[in-house]
Order: structure tokens, then C-alpha cells, then sequence
């Protein structure tokens, strides 16, 4: 038997948990007697294979909930002065990043209003970093003015300018290589989630990101069905971890086990100060992008939402 180590062992797969070490102490094959050479490689092995999956889970657990406010096209330098003075003197979870996604015009503005902890967002930026292209920013000048985030995709950019999963996906591509955190968007519109494709969808639009995206890890997805941006109608929390669950078992599919574990997805569409500790009790519901309610004082319980 000590030639053949994995004959004849039953193994007790449960583990026991350090709670400070997060690590399994140890896997022992159940043994009527003193365990064989063999016997021992085995365990170790076990152990070792356990502690990697474990692992993996711990990521999972560990991403950071990432909560952004995106402010659209909306406020002055009066009502922004005020929203930042709100999240300045609030007592925001350190355990919550929190992203302001602020007109380019405001951005330097609300840049230096805003604890530093909170990080800027621009609310869109071109694929290329400078030239003739009228109206457009970059995400070189974004970075000149401190901003450290940009949310890309955004189905408003799609439905109302025609962006393209393409387009959307160059941006990405270029931002990153600029040294801009993404926020990713994704999300089906009503007709295409009452067809039954919002699952076709969401993945066409991470196929078109995953074409020019090779380093995740600066990258945020925003899952938000269009339907529910705006319109009051939040997704329940079991529809939204729904898509998230489908999500992280295309990233574990098409990218990888570690993107997976690892990538946060946020979820988008009315949320609100009432409905957001249920969305964040879900697993693979990460943090939030939030539109009209980041614009007002409940944005604090939002980003707090998972104390
Ligand atoms: O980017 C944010 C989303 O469009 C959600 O907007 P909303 O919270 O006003 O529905």
C-alpha cells in the first residue's frame, strides 16, 4: 500500500478552519492506525489542493465593495459643493471604495472638494489619447486633473450615441493602457430580457470587452439592466445575483478561475437607501452604480450599506 499512496484511503474532506489564519490546519485520511508514508503524501497532497481552492474562495470574499455615484449630466458648482460637503463630513465605510463619477467640467472641481479617500471618475473618454477629434476627452487629461477611475459603456453612451460594443471596447483598452481604473458597463434593455437573451447579451458585451482587455484587474463591471436605470424599477436582489452568478461563471468560462474570483461586478438601476442592503447581501453582488440617488444624502447609506 505505501508504493500505491492513493489505494484504500477514505478521506474526511471537512475542513478545519483557523479563523485568524483563514487556512485549513490540516486533512487527514480517516486511519485505524498509525498513517503509512503513502498515506501521509496523500493528506498533504489533499491539503495542499484544498488550501489553493480555499483560497481562491477567500479572494472571492475579499473583494472590496465598490460603490459608485454617477452624477450623469447634472449639478453646478453650488449642488456640488453641497454633495461633497455631505460625503466629507460623513462616516463612510473604510471598507467600501467609494468612485465619484462627476461631469468632466467638475472634475478638478469636485476632485479637490472631495476626501481623498474617494476616487474620481470621468463619465466617459475617447480611444485615443490626443488629436482632432472636437468635443472629446482623454483619458491622459482625465488622469492630468486627478481623476483615477472612468466609467466606459454606459448604456445612455450606447442608446443615445450610438456606441458600439467595439467602440466601447477599444475605449476600455486605451483607458487602461493610460493607467485609468474602468468602470465596465453591461447591461439588456427590456424588449431583449422579455425575449429571454439578457444572458446573450451581457455576454456579447463582455466577449467585446474581453477582445482588448488582457489585465483585469483595474477593471469594474457594471452590470445594469437598462430597465431599471431610472425608471424606479430596481431588479430584485435574486434577479440582479441572477445575471452576477452567470457573469462570474463566464469570466471562470472565457477568462479565467482567478479574473473570476477576483473582478467585482457592481450592479446598477435605481438603487436606492432602501433597497440597497438586500442587493448587497448577495454574493456575487460586489458594490453598486448609482445614478440618481447618488446626488442626494442617502448616497451615504448606500455606500454604507453593508454595515
Ligand atoms: O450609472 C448609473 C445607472 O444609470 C443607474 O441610474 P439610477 O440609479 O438613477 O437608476
Amino acid at each position: 500500500m505505501d508504493n500505491n499512496p492513493s489505494a484504500d484511503i477514505s478521506v474526511d474532506l471537512r475542513l478545519s478552519v483557523s479563523s485568524k489564519a483563514h487556512k485549513p490546519t490540516a486533512v487527514f485520511p480517516k486511519l485505524s492506525k498509525r498513517p503509512s508514508e503513502g498515506q501521509k503524501k496523500v493528506s498533504k497532497l489533499l491539503s495542499e489542493i484544498l488550501y489553493a481552492n480555499f483560497s481562491t474562495n477567500s479572494k472571492m470574499s475579499a473583494r472590496k465593495f465598490c460603490v459608485g455615484g454617477n452624477w450623469k449630466m447634472n449639478g453646478d458648482q453650488k449642488s456640488i459643493a453641497e454633495i461633497c460637503k455631505t460625503l466629507s463630513g460623513a462616516a463612510l465605510d473604510p471598507n467600501t471604495e467609494v468612485v465619484i463619477g462627476c461631469p468632466a467640467i467638475y472634475l478638478m472641481y469636485a476632485r479637490n472638494l472631495l476626501p481623498c479617500t474617494v476616487g474620481v471618475a470621468g463619465q466617459n473618454a475617447y480611444k485615443v489619447a490626443k488629436g482632432a477629434f472636437t468635443g472629446e476627452i482623454s483619458p491622459s487629461m482625465l488622469k492630468d486633473i486627478g481623476a483615477d477611475w472612468v466609467i466606459l459603456g454606459h448604456s445612455e453612451r450606447r442608446a443615445i450615441f450610438n456606441e458600439s460594443d467595439e467602440l466601447i471596447a477599444e475605449k476600455a483598452e486605451h483607458a487602461l493602457a493610460e493607467g485609468l481604473k474602468v468602470i465596465a458597463c453591461i447591461g439588456e434593455t427590456l424588449d431583449e430580457r422579455e425575449a429571454g437573451k439578457t444572458n446573450e447579451v451581457v455576454a456579447r458585451q463582455m466577449c467585446a470587452y474581453a477582445k482588448k482587455v488582457r489585465d483585469w484587474t483595474n477593471v469594474v463591471v457594471a452590470y445594469e439592466p437598462v430597465w431599471a436605470i431610472g425608471t424606479g424599477k430596481t431588479a430584485t436582489p435574486e434577479q440582479a445575483q441572477e445575471v452576477h452568478a452567470f457573469l462570474r461563471q463566464w469570466l471562470t468560462d472565457n477568462i479565467s478561475k482567478e479574473v473570476s474570483a477576483a473582478l467585482r461586478i457592481q450592479y446598477g438601476g435605481s438603487v436606492t437607501a432602501a433597497n440597497a442592503k438586500e442587493l448587497a447581501k448577495k454574493p456575487d453582488i460586489d458594490g453598486f452604480l448609482v445614478g440618481g440617488a447618488s446626488l442626494k444624502p442617502e448616497f451615504v447609506d448606500i455606500i454604507n450599506a453593508r454595515q
